[in-house]
């Protein structure tokens, strides 16, 4: 499970006469449910949150862990569990075609060079972007580029998934076959989405407003609080 406790970020002043800037307050959390949302304004915090899980970015004060593990000490033990994926999928693309990057992600855990070669075409064919394993990365919709990006992460069957803003880029028939996806995914799930109906799949919902978590329950209640909170 991951665990957050009284956990602060807070970025320096930049030169003479600023303040330090508090990007999240004093968040204490534990979250066990297979599927959260985190939902708040454009600014609110939500990446900075989603980016200690996996350690990405780390706590100025506090801690967070995943399953005792801390995301500070131990990094890459964390890294392995939690897979992230970025809101821009060319932050996380590193190869020139998707098939490419998939057998990149598998290289890790398929030693055969061939047998990696049709496990990644294998993943692709299952999220119905066979077609596009050979096209240069840059030729691809950012939807597309999106999708592959998170096969490229499924690849190595994290035991959570971290997913900043996931269907930005999706139009209406992606993201329904990515709602459906994640509906599907054994893994637990934790994503932001300003798309309340996307964050009305979970079973529990994070509010951020201000860098503080003003609301954390049942999808209904934590929506119609955000939307209060909007207000
Ligand atoms: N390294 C940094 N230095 C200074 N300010 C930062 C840094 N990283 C983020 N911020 C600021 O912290 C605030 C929260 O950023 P964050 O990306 O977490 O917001 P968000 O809720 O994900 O926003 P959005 O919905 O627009 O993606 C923003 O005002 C952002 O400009």
């Amino acid at each position: 499970m991951i665990s957050l406790r009284a956990v602060s970020v807070v970025v320096p002043a930049g030169g003479r006469g600023e303040r330090d800037r508090a990007l999240l307050t004093d968040v204490t959390l534990d979250l066990p449910e297979h599927r959260i949302a985190v939902i708040g304004a454009n600014g609110s915090g939500k990446s900075t949150l989603l980016r200690l899980l996996n350690g990405l970015r780390a706590p100025t004060s506090g801690t967070v862990s995943v399953d005792g593990l801390s995301t500070v000490e131990q990094a890459s033990l964390v890294r392995r569990r939690v897979g992230f994926v970025f809101t821009d999928p060319l932050a996380q693309l590193l190869m020139s075609t998707p098939i490419e990057d998939i057998e990149l992600s598998l290289r890790g855990t398929v030693r055969n060079r061939a047998e990696r070669a049709r496990r990644a075409q294998a993943l692709l064919d299952e999220r119905g972007l066979g077609h596009l394993a050979h096209q240069s990365i840059y030729d691809l919709s950012g939807g597309e580029r999106q999708l592959v990006a998170l096969t490229s992460v499924l690849a190595v069957d994290p035991a959570v998934l971290v997913a900043d803003e996931p269907t930005t880029l999706l139009d209406l028939r992606n993201k329904r076959a990515l709602r459906q996806v994640f509906a599907g995914l054994a893994q637990q799930i934790i994503y932001s989405t300003h798309d309340l109906d996307v964050a009305a799949d979970a079973d529990r919902v994070l509010v951020v407003h201000d860098g503080r978590i003003v609301a954390d329950g049942a999808p209904d209640e934590a929506i119609a609080q955000y939307e209060s909170v909007l207000a």
